[in-house]
């Protein structure tokens, strides 16, 4: 059977052969002269990581074209009973968990170990679209997806309070969340801005990224609060939402991915563990085989970004490379200040990477 086919977006059929960056900016200057500026302009603003600017809508910082996206998908969306919701800060194993996620549900029609599953022709952003991105990326692009093959599994990177009644209220979706510790999430953030920037702009520097960063600048930000917001609403309903954590997949992702089946009441059989189904999927989703494939080489996904900027290192940790013990020590009190009495931490792994006198930190 052949994967899913998503309506695509206008932007990334008629973009094809320009730069992600250059087609936002188009984007941004015509839609919002025509559609969105009303909207837009008594929001407040600061600069953008990789467009012009970032806008605080609905208490969250996004650009231009994902606010018009957003507010078509929350006007528009009809959930369904059966759906499940890859919600994900970005840059926090999004596409993992994609892959993870469409394997799990969809293993009765596609076995994990076949040499023609879907994840080996397709990036998994190409079989779990995001509403914001793919869906509904522009005001005339409402696709009708009542038809598409149940359970029917979407992604975004909305934070909760802004996910429509339709998904939290008015049905049963299930929402799996991920997120990563903040060190780590804001350099591979950093180094897919500038990997995705035109050649022609100059790098963001690291130093400007960070202070922004700090300040809660960038998408989807504050990341404490869309964190803490998913966090929250997965321990008044566990039923509803499941909070994961990259380090805790890095560490024994067999073991969550029996979470995440039992979690969208797939759980899997004596016989599938004894026949290696979870270990199938764990090795069909490793960052190794993902990165590896030609899809993840060469194609694209949403606005005409490479898939190959998906994949960096997968690695805890990496952020000891980047990080002086003056950033360290700003990052690690504003993670103090802001998640206090939340019951949410993160483990930095910091004895498998780096001496903590080396970073500074105590
Ligand atoms: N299969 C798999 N296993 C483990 N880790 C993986 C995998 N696929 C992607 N990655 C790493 O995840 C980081 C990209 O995050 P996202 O997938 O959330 O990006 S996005 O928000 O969808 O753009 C990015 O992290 P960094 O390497 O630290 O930059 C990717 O390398």
């Amino acid at each position: 059977m052949a994967p899913t086919q998503f309506p695509k977006s206008k932007t990334s059929d008629d973009g094809i052969g320009k730069e992600a960056n250059e087609i936002e900016l188009e984007i941004e200057e015509e839609q919002l002269s025509q559609e969105c500026k009303k909207l837009i302009l008594n929001l407040p603003r600061e600069k953008g990581w990789r467009t012009p600017y970032l806008y605080l809508y609905q208490g969250f910082w996004c650009q231009p074209t994902e606010i018009l996206a957003i507010s078509t998908f929350q006007k528009h969306f009809q959930a369904k009973d059966t759906d499940v919701l890859i919600a994900t800060v970005p840059k926090s194993g999004t596409t993992w968990l994609k892959a993870l996620t469409f394997a799990t549900l969809k293993r009765n029609y596609y076995s994990p170990a076949s040499g023609n599953h879907p994840l080996l022709e397709s990036n998994p952003h190409n079989l779990v679209p995001f509403f914001e991105y793919t869906l509904y990326s522009t005001k005339e692009n409402v696709p009708d997806l009542s038809d598409l093959s149940e359970p029917r599994i979407f992604g975004t990177h909305v934070p909760f309070a802004s996910l429509p009644n339709s998904i939290v209220k008015d049905t049963k979706t299930k929402i799996v969340y991920i997120c990563r510790n903040p060190f780590d999430t804001f350099v591979s953030s950093w180094f897919f801005t500038n990997k995705i920037k035109p050649a022609s702009s100059p790098e963001l520097p690291i130093e400007e990224a960070f202070d922004l960063y700090c300040k809660g600048v960038v998408g989807y930000g504050p990341f404490w609060d869309h964190m803490l917001g998913y966090w929250k609403e997965s321990i008044e309903r566990p039923n509803k939402v499941l909070f994961l954590k990259y380090e805790d997949l890095k560490e024994d992702v067999n073991l969550q991915l029996k979470r995440v089946a039992m979690f969208l009441d797939c759980p899997f059989t004596l016989e599938e563990e004894n026949c290696g189904v979870v270990e199938s999927i764990v090795k069909l989703c490793s960052f190794e085989n993902m990165k590896e494939l030609e899809v993840n080489k060469k194609g694209t996904f949403g606005r005409n970004f490479e898939n190959k900027f998906l994949f960096r290192k997968g690695e805890i940790g990496d952020w000891v490379n980047y990080f002086t013990p003056s950033m360290v020590e700003k990052l690690t009190k504003v993670m103090e200040e802001k998640f206090c009495g939340s019951g949410l931490s993160f483990r930095l792994h910091l004895d498998s990477v780096v001496s903590k006198a080396e970073t500074g930190i105590k």
